[in-house]
This record gives structure tokens, C-alpha cells and sequence, in this order.
């Protein structure tokens, strides 16, 4: 009885479909998994500037969800892009993967290590966790140093070195748990758990289950104070499909 919209902030088709094949398969019987992604912007987000152009398209694919009737909204990529300007946007709640897999991990672990795609991403994911107030449950970060898209090459050579450092975190860093830095890890984060022994959290499946359980709270977004909807003024050029 509900409809999930799982935005992929990148335009990347088959990340796309990773991450709704992922969504899917948790979601409840009654659950509706509208998946999309932008039609205009970056192929992958791997830094600032990209989650700035990504986060104009989370914004637009917001606006086309509601139309759609979704009750509910996810943000596919690990650094939650636009999550509070879509927050401002949506009625419904919206939840970035970043902090759903991070708050599913602290329910199951007092420390947790993050395996995440480039260096770069590890500096972008310590923000997040002093954004959330997280920082003092995370172990330690890591990268497998290979770009985001390696993920969908369809060697599974960028899974194997998944595998390996989530491995090596959990030998090292005295983690209970490890999130998956990446909404391309989203369909390893069973098998891991499996293999490891340990719960190793993708953020795609957790957010997906957080929406569900605040629609079944009966619980949107908050509209009033900063994350009410958006003063009225006139948007010019490419931004007017956000009026
Ligand atoms: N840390 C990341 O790998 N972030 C991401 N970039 C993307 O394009 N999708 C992600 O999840």
C-alpha cells in the first residue's frame, strides 16, 4: 500500500537498475519501488562538484515522483546529494542512504567500518558522519580505489576488492559491522553478510525499509522551519522545471 521512489542521483543506467533490482527485493509486498534517475547530469558522483550537479537533478526527479504519487523518497548515492532541498520539496519522507545504512548499523553494532570507492569519497563520507552525529560510532573508513562506475564494468573485479577490504576491516578495525559506501554495492551486501559473519549494511536496502516504517508511522517531512516547502519566487532558465 505504499509507492518508494529510489532516485539514482547519477545518470548511470545500470547503477540505476543495481539499485532497483536492490530496492525490490526488500521492499514489502505492498510496496511500489518507482525507480529513476536524472535525465541530465553526471555519470557517477565522486566528489563535491558532482553531488552539486546531481543534487539538481534529485530536485527535479522529487518534484516528477510526487506527480507520480510516490509517499515516499530515497537517495540512492552515499552522499546523500540534495537530501535537504529534497526534504524541503517532498511532503513525504525522504532518506539518503548514507544515513540509513548508518543508523541500521548502530542498532547492530557499537562500531562500524565503512568500505567505500575512492579516497576522495572516504573525506566526503568523514563529513557525514560528523554531519549525523555518527563519528564516534564508526571505526574507521576505507577505499578500494577504483572509480565509481568500475562497479557496473561487469568484470566483478571492482566486488572482488569489495570483498577483500570489507575482509580486512573486519579483521583490523575491531568493526561489529561494515556499510557499503556505494549505491553500486547494493546486491553484496547479503552475500558479504554471509560470508563475514557479520551484518554488512547496504544503504539502498535500509533506507527503503526506514521510508516504509515512517510511512507506517504515519510520518512525513516536517514542514515547518527549514525544511518547510520553498518560498515562492520565479525560477529562470534550465530551473524552471523546478517551479
Ligand atoms: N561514495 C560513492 O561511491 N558515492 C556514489 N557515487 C555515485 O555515483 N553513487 C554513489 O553511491
Amino acid at each position: 500500500e505504499f509507492c518508494i521512489q529510489v532516485i539514482n542521483p547519477n545518470t548511470s543506467a545500470a547503477m540505476t537498475q543495481t539499485i532497483a533490482d536492490a530496492a525490490r527485493a526488500v521492499a514489502a509486498p505492498g510496496t511500489a519501488i518507482l525507480a529513476s534517475c536524472p535525465t541530465q547530469g553526471v555519470e557517477s558522483i565522486e566528489g563535491h562538484f558532482d553531488e552539486a550537479i546531481a543534487a539538481v537533478g534529485v530536485l527535479e526527479q522529487i518534484k516528477q515522483g510526487k506527480a507520480q504519487g510516490a509517499q515516499g523518497h530515497v537517495i540512492a548515492c552515499f552522499g546523500d546529494p540534495g537530501l535537504l532541498a529534497a526534504r524541503e520539496l517532498a511532503s513525504g519522507p525522504v532518506v539518503g542512504i548514507a544515513e540509513a545504512a548508518m543508523h541500521v548499523a548502530t542498532l547492530v553494532a557499537t562500531r562500524f567500518s565503512i568500505v567505500t570507492t575512492l579516497p576522495r569519497t572516504v573525506i566526503i563520507a568523514r563529513h557525514l558522519l560528523q554531519q549525523y552525529g555518527f563519528e564516534h560510532h564508526c571505526a574507521a573508513l576505507h577505499a578500494i580505489d577504483l572509480p565509481v562506475l568500475a562497479l557496473e564494468d561487469g568484470t566483478g573485479f571492482a566486488q572482488g576488492k569489495v570483498r577483500d577490504r570489507c575482509n580486512r576491516a573486519m579483521r583490523e578495525d575491531g568493526c561489529g559491522a561494515i556499510v557499503l559506501g556505494c549505491g553500486g554495492m547494493a546486491n553484496l551486501a547479503q552475500e558479504l553478510t554471509r560470508e563475514l559473519g557479520i551484518p554488512v549494511i547496504d544503504g539502498v536496502t535500509a533506507a527503503v525499509k526506514m521510508v516504509e516504517s515512517l510511512l507506517g508511522l504515519g510520518l512525513g517531512t516536517s514542514k515547518r522551519g527549514d525544511l518547510a516547502y520553498p518560498n515562492k519566487k520565479p525560477l529562470t532558465g534550465c530551473f524552471a522545471m523546478l517551479s
